[in-house]
């Protein structure tokens, strides 16, 4: 495995462009499967871990894509299979999201539970209730979900018991082509649900409400592939945020949106952190102590949970003790154990933490439990006392595309150190060049001879 090692102490100072939201192009990719002709262009797609997988899941479902420099094309017109395989499901929760479109395209899924950042037990009783709601009858057995419809799904009037992101999103595409209305009451009303209720009703859905607690989706006769670009990924951009202020820096985000960003900016500046936007993106500059302050996740429009590790970091560096409760899930500060071995003073009782400021960070051996505490680490670790090594970075790898090369262009001290393995696969690779080289030259002179034939050809004749 390899590691990120960062050497505290430098401000960063610049600009760094946000990608497309992962957690926005996951369930899109997911609706594309609703398109019965067409083809679905994405763009602003970040290449990132989840997505191949994603990529991956829908391509043994039959569905043809390709993946080029940020665009993703998506044929679904003739789909092969209704079983979404394992080994793939189980590396991330949002593969979970096929179901529902599964079930609205072919009347039937197998599916296994998901996998994903081990945050909390992560129940998908809401998605199925909702897909009971429309007529699905689900069973279980050898570890996976079989789900099957006499006929459409039919819309429902479907009350969530917690507003959830996946439930809501899986519904939506569900009911998308179902006979009749759904209506989803206590819908989670993250931007990524405005995106993907853009993209259904640029496909020809008709989806009402997306953003606010109650969402009707009029079903529809059939969906047509068409072009979409994804939002900007906020807890990207709020994680850039938090770098810039805890090494002490003047760093603008291109692309942040400061709507989707209003809780992380509300907390930031009462900290003491100068926060300022326009239309392309946000500027943070910390040139002042930072004060304590209490932060609790909720669902959106609340504090996000996704940005509570990093938000915990930043107040390690704080005058004053801060609260920081997880309301969303009952497992999530895993972190505090790997801040501790930098020197952080963490107390955890259920879902509080109390966080100890003014805390002295110095580098250490850590290791990234899930996605955002690894960017949480990587945080902390710019303004430690030495270096710190950073170890499970195939978490972080699921959601931010080259950390390590935006960090550094902004003046961190950051690289990447490749595992013994990648270092072998490397040598293996250059091994290889010559005889590939060769091949190319071979290849190059008789297209060249063959062009050569075919010139001289009708002058011959
Ligand atoms: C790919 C993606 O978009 N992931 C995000 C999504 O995850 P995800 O969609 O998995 O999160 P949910 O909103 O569903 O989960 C929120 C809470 O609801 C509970 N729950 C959820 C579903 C269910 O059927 N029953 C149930 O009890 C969960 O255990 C959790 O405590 O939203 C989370 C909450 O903002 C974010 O942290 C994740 O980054
Ligand atoms: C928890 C996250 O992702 P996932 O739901 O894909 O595990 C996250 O993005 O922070």
């Amino acid at each position: 495995m390899s590691k990120i090692i960062v050497r505290g102490g430098r401000p960063l100072k610049g600009t760094v462009r946000v990608h497309g939201a992962k957690n926005s192009v996951l369930p899109i990719l997911a609706a594309s499967l609703l398109a019965e002709e067409g083809v679905s262009v994405i763009h602003d797609v970040p290449a990132l871990d989840d997505v191949t997988n994603i990529i991956q899941v829908l391509a043994a479902l039959g569905v043809r894509a390709k993946h080029d420099d940020g665009t993703v094309r998506l044929n679904a017109g003739r789909l092969t299979s209704y079983d979404a395989p394992y080994e793939l499901v189980r590396k991330m929760r949002a593969s979970f999201l096929v179901m529902g479109p599964l079930l609205a395209r072919l009347g039937k899924v197998r599916i296994s539970l998901p996998g994903g950042c081990a945050i909390g037990t992560r129940p998908i009783d809401q998605h199925l209730k909702g897909f009971e709601a429309m007529g699905a009858e689900i069973g279980f057995g050898q570890g996976a979900i079989e789900a099957r419809v006499n006929g459409k799904l039919r819309g429902a009037k479907i009350y969530l018991d917690v507003a959830s992101v996946g439930a809501t999103e899986n519904i939506m595409m569900a009911a998308a082509t179902a006979v009749g209305t759904t209506t989803i009451e206590n819908a989670a009303k993250e931007p990524e649900i405005v995106d993907l209720a853009n993209f259904l009703n640029a496909m020809g859905g008709k989806v009402r409400g997306a953003g606010t607690g109650v969402i009707r989706i009029e079903g529809v006769e059939r969906l047509t592939g068409i072009e979409h670009v994804v939002i900007p990924d906020r807890v990207e951009a709020g994680t850039y945020m938090v770098a810039a202020a805890i090494s002490g820096g003047d760093v603008y985000i291109e692309g942040a949106i400061r709507d989707h960003l209003g809780p992380v900016i509300a907390k930031m500046e009462e900290m003491g952190v100068t926060v300022e936007h326009d239309e392309n993106g946000i500027r943070v500059i910390a040139n002042k102590p930072l004060r304590a302050v209490d932060v609790k996740t909720l669902p959106y429009p609340g504090f996000p949970t996704d940005m509570q590790a990093q938000m915990m970091a930043l107040l390690l560096v704080a005058e004053g003790t801060s609260i920081v409760t997880e309301t969303v899930f009952e497992n999530r500060f895993m972190h505090v154990d790997e801040f501790a071995k930098m020197g952080a003073e963490i107390k955890v009782d259920g879902r509080t933490a109390i966080v100890a400021g003014n805390a002295k960070l110095a580098g250490a051996q850590v290791c990234a439990t899930d996605l955002r505490a690894g960017a949480a680490l990587i945080c902390a670790a710019l303004v430690a006392d030495g270096a710190t090594e950073v170890d499970g970075v195939h978490h972080i790898d699921r959601g931010y595309v080259d950390i390590v090369g935006k960090l550094a262009a902004l003046g961190a001290d950051v690289y990447r150190a490749p595992s013994p393995e990648e270092v072998l696969a490397e040598a293996e690779e250059l091994s290889r060049r010559p005889a590939k080289l060769m091949e190319v030259i071979e290849e190059e002179r008789s297209a060249a001879a063959e062009g050569a034939r075919v010139r001289v050809q009708p002058t011959l004749a």
